[in-house]
C-alpha cells in the first residue's frame, strides 16, 4: 500500500521568469503568491501557498518533484522503503523546508535521475485565491495534477515508482505501432494518473515531459486557450478529449521546452473495480501535436 497520497508540489528553475508569469498567471489564471526567494513565482491554485514554484536561473529544468504524505510516519515509512532500495535518502535541512512551507521533507533521486521529495505538512494560506478565469483548480484529494517523467531506464524507472514508493499501475499506451516501448500511467488516490513515466532517447534537462492541472470549467479552458495564443505561446497540442482519463485538455509549451497541460472533466478511479487496461490511441478526438515544436526531452542535448 502507498503511503504517498498525491502530488503535492513542483519546483522548476528558468531562466525567464517573467515569461512564466505570462504563461501561469495572465493567461492560464494561476494566482500568485509570495515565497522566500527574490524574483521567484510562486503559484498558487489552492489553500496551498504554492503549488508551482518557479525559481530563477541559468537554465531550465525541474527542481524537484514534490509528493505528500500523511505525516511523519508515513514519511519515516518511505523513507526506509527508499533506503532499503539502495538508494541513499537525504532529509531536507530546516531552512529547505521552511522554502517549501512543509513541516519536514525527505530527498532522493529516482532512476530517471528526476530529483524526488517527500513532505508532509503544509503550510496553508487563507488568503482568498483569486483567478482570472473565475476557474477553481481541481486539487484537494487528488493533488495538484499530474507529471510526466522521460527516462533512459524504462523498466528500473516504473519498477522503483510501483514497487518501492508504492504506485499503482494505471494502464499504458505503446509508443510505436508495435514494439515493446509504452508510456506507463501510475496513480495513487482516485485521479487516473499522478504520473506517467515515457521511454525517451536520453536523460538530463528538462526532466520533464509535462505538467498536467485541471480546472472545473470547459469555459475557463476555452479561454485560457484564447489568451495563448493572443500572446504567442505555442500551442504543443490542439484540444482533445484522452482516452484514459477522459480529461478535456490542450498542451501549451513552456519556457524550458516542455509542456503544461490544461484540463477538464477529467474521471474518478473506482479502485474496487478498476483494472489497468492499454489504450490504443491517446484521444477521442483532438489532440492534434502536429504543429508542435520538439519536446527538449526528444531532442539531443546540444554539445
Ligand atoms: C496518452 C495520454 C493520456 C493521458 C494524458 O494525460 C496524457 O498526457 C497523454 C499523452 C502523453 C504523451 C505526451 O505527453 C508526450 C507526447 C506523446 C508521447 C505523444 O506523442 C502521444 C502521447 C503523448
Ligand atoms: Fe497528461
Amino acid at each position: 500500500m502507498t503511503e504517498l497520497r498525491g502530488l503535492g508540489y513542483l519546483r522548476v528553475q528558468t531562466s525567464d521568469v517573467a515569461r512564466w508569469r505570462e504563461l501561469a498567471v495572465d493567461a492560464l489564471g494561476f494566482g500568485e503568491g509570495a515565497g522566500p526567494v527574490p524574483g521567484g513565482l510562486y503559484l498558487r491554485m489552492d489553500e496551498r501557498f504554492a503549488r508551482v514554484i518557479v525559481l530563477p536561473g541559468e537554465a531550465d529544468h525541474v527542481l524537484s518533484v514534490g509528493w505528500e504524505v500523511r505525516d511523519q510516519f508515513a514519511l519515516a515509512a518511505v523513507g526506509a522503503a527508499v533506503e532499503a532500495a539502495g538508494v541513499a535518502v537525504k532529509p531536507l535541512s530546516a531552512g529547505e523546508c521552511e522554502d517549501r512551507r512543509v513541516e519536514q521533507a525527505i530527498t532522493f533521486t529516482d532512476p530517471a535521475g528526476v530529483p524526488v521529495e517527500v513532505f508532509f505538512g503544509p503550510l496553508l494560506d487563507h488568503s482568498p485565491l483569486v483567478t482570472s478565469l473565475g476557474q477553481r483548480f481541481v486539487t484537494g484529494a487528488q493533488g495538484l495534477g499530474h507529471v510526466v517523467l522521460p527516462t533512459t531506464a524504462m523498466e528500473e524507472t516504473v519498477t522503483f515508482y510501483t514497487e518501492v514508493l508504492g504506485f499503482r499501475p494505471r494502464g499504458a499506451m505503446r509508443l510505436g505501432p508495435a514494439g515493446p516501448a509504452r508510456i506507463r500511467f501510475m496513480g495513487i488516490n482516485r485521479r487516473h494518473h499522478s504520473l506517467a513515466i515515457c521511454p525517451a532517447p536520453h536523460g538530463g534537462a528538462p526532466g520533464l515531459i509535462h505538467m498536467m492541472v485541471e480546472v472545473d470549467s470547459l469555459d475557463a479552458v476555452g479561454r485560457a486557450l484564447d489568451r495563448i495564443g493572443k500572446a504567442g505561446f505555442a500551442l504543443s497540442s490542439t484540444l482533445g478529449r484522452h482516452t484514459n482519463d477522459k480529461m478535456i485538455s490542450f498542451y501549451v509549451r513552456a519556457p524550458g521546452g516542455w509542456d503544461i497541460e490544461y484540463g477538464t472533466d477529467g474521471m474518478l478511479v473506482d479502485e474496487t473495480s478498476y483494472t489497468a487496461e492499454e489504450i490504443s490511441a491517446d484521444s477521442y478526438w483532438g489532440h492534434d501535436w502536429s504543429g508542435s515544436e520538439p519536446l527538449a526531452a526528444f531532442t539531443p542535448p546540444a554539445e
